[in-house]
């Protein structure tokens, strides 16, 4: 492991980039290197070094000494400062954000720009402002002289927090983790995404430019099993893991949290439905519908992929749709005139054309799409992907049952208010829903019979981040969000007084 004097990665130059991990407030090099690739278009960005067991257990050693230092000395309002400060340079350094992560992720910069980025600072801010306003409970209990006691609750950090990210949504899947563990007090290690290692890289020059104390935040990059992110899920002073990632992931990671019984906070897959009534404002539930399956090229864990529109107005519904997909437009991330980016490697690509296969295979119609589209030179080495429809598959198809992850989806008509929610319900996952309708009482009552962490009526993707956001059945364990963060990255310690 090799302490670099300096880096600064700068993504608007042609120079090579090197990905170093951040440890104890030093970026360093370590392990093998891999490619970091730039998906809209195959070209190389730069190099990711690997960490193995020696940089998680440098980086966790460091985590655990920033504990026992000035971070662990700080009262909550000086650290809330802190945090603030974290979130003005990501806004200061905006630009510098939304490039890297176009470059990762290969997606347009109006997603970059109205969602992403501006998300990776609100979630410090909203978990610095929190943190000083969260009273704690208390409890007078009579003792048989009469005097009794008084028992009181205090949060305390619960100490290393181990961080695994995905690379859908990089910078606001990580800081909706890293900035609730620190406000609590926590330090953590953050193994991204092999697929997007650039934002938290820029986030540790975030970090040690407002003066976050060296060890509260490090990164290790490096892949799953076998690698970074075994190494840290496995280590013996992580003392709880927060993951989003995939299903089966997580059920690896839970195994692996089992050792000295670790907690772990799961935001997991999701096979979601979309479901529109006949009396719904049909233009916004196109909208809504056309963003929750195409935007960030449908790799969003919360993407509809199965859509349930009452009778009388299906065939409406589909051929709106269909005028909506086929109305993206691909084109390279950082042109304002491009709508659909590509997806994440050409390996997700190779899954998701499996999916297209099998749905024709079950009998699918093919309202749009199904395969590559034509590409310019410049696009030609990226993992494209056309948006797709479908109609009339059967119930137990795989492509309705398993998470795709691909701009696509597949409408199905209804007739009944029960059968709508039978179908969306069908399923093992339970992250999101997303409901259009007029009628509120009706909207009320789908809304709480459907089986998710989180049901929209006439929206999607409608944040709050006061609220608890999380899945149930396979899609998740716990939640977080507001105070629903700081029950998972503290611990309560409940202090009796006999007065
Ligand atoms: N519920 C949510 O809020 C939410 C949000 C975004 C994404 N997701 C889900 O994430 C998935 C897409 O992301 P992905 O492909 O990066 O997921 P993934 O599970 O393949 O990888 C996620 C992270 O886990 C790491 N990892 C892989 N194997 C590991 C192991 N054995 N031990 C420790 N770490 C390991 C990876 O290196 C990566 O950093 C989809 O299933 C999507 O639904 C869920
Ligand atoms: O792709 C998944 C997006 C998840 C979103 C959040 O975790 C969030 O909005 O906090």
């Amino acid at each position: 492991m090799t302490v670099e004097a300096s880096y600064r990665p700068d993504h608007r130059t042609a120079e090579p980039k090197q990905f170093l991990h951040f440890i104890g407030g030093r970026f360093v090099s370590g392990g093998d290197c891999f490619a970091n690739i730039n998906p809209a278009t195959g070209g190389i960005i730069g190099q990711v070094h690997a960490g193995g067991r020696t940089e998680v257990d440098a980086a966790v050693a460091a985590a655990k000494a920033a504990l026992a230092g000035p971070w662990g000395k700080m009262t909550v309002a000086e650290r809330s400062m802190l945090l603030h400060k974290v979130a003005a340079e990501i806004t200061r350094r905006f630009e510098d954000f939304v490039e890297a992560e176009m470059a990762d992720t290969g997606q347009p910069r109006s997603v970059m720009e109205h969602a992403f980025i501006p998300r990776g600072a609100e979630n410090f801010g909203i978990f610095a402002d929190l943190v000083k306003n969260v009273p704690t409970e208390s409890f007078m209990t009579p003792t048989p002289d009469g005097a009794g006691a008084l028992n009181y609750a205090i949060r305390v950090p619960k100490g290393v927090i181990g961080v695994i990210c995905p690379w859908n949504a990089p910078l606001l899947l990580m800081t909706w983790k890293v900035a609730p563990a620190l406000a609590c007090g926590n330090t953590v290690v953050v193994k991204p995404s092999e697929e997007t290692p650039a934002t938290a890289t820029l986030l540790a020059e975030v970090c040690a430019a407002v003066g976050i104390p060296d060890g509260v935040y490090n990164v290790v990059h490096g892949r799953g099993a076998g690698s970074a992110g075994e190494y840290l899920t496995t280590h013996s002073d992580v003392a709880a893991i927060t993951f989003t990632g995939e299903t089966t992931t997580g059920a690896t990671i839970m195994r692996a949290a089992a050792y000295r019984i670790r907690d772990v906070s799961f935001e997991l897959g999701g096979k979601n439905a979309g479901v529109v009534f006949a009396d719904c404002d049909f233009d916004a539930a196109v909208d809504g519908i056309a963003r929750a399956t195409f935007i960030n090229c449908g790799q969003v864990c919360l993407g509809t992929e199965r859509v349930y529109v009452q009778r009388p107005i299906f065939e409406r519904f589909v051929a709106a749709l269909k005028a909506r997909a086929e109305a993206l437009t691909v084109g390279m991330p950082g042109d304002r005139t491009t709508t659909l980016g590509p997806l994440i490697n050409h390996e997700h690509r190779e899954k998701v054309l499996r999916y297209y296969k099998l749905a024709l295979a079950d009998g699918a119609t093919v309202v749009t799409g199904g395969g590559i589209p034509q590409l310019p030179e410049e696009l030609s080495g990226g993992s494209w992907i056309q948006p797709t429809i479908w109609t009339d598959l059967p119930g137990d198809s795989a492509v309705l049952r398993e998470e795709i992850f691909g701009p696509c989806c597949h409408i199905a008509p209804f007739d009944s208010e029960d059968e709508a929610v039978t179908r969306a319900n069908d399923t093992e996952y339970g992250l999101g829903t997303t409901i259009w309708t007029r009628d509120l009482a009706r909207a009320h009552r789908v809304a709480s019979r459907i089986e998710v962490g989180i049901a929209w009526v006439n929206s999607w993707f409608l944040r709050d981040l006061r609220t608890a956001f999380g899945g149930s059945k396979q899609s998740g364990i716990g939640r977080e969000g507001g105070v629903h963060s700081l029950e998972f990255y503290t611990e309560l310690r409940n202090i009796c007084v006999k007065l």
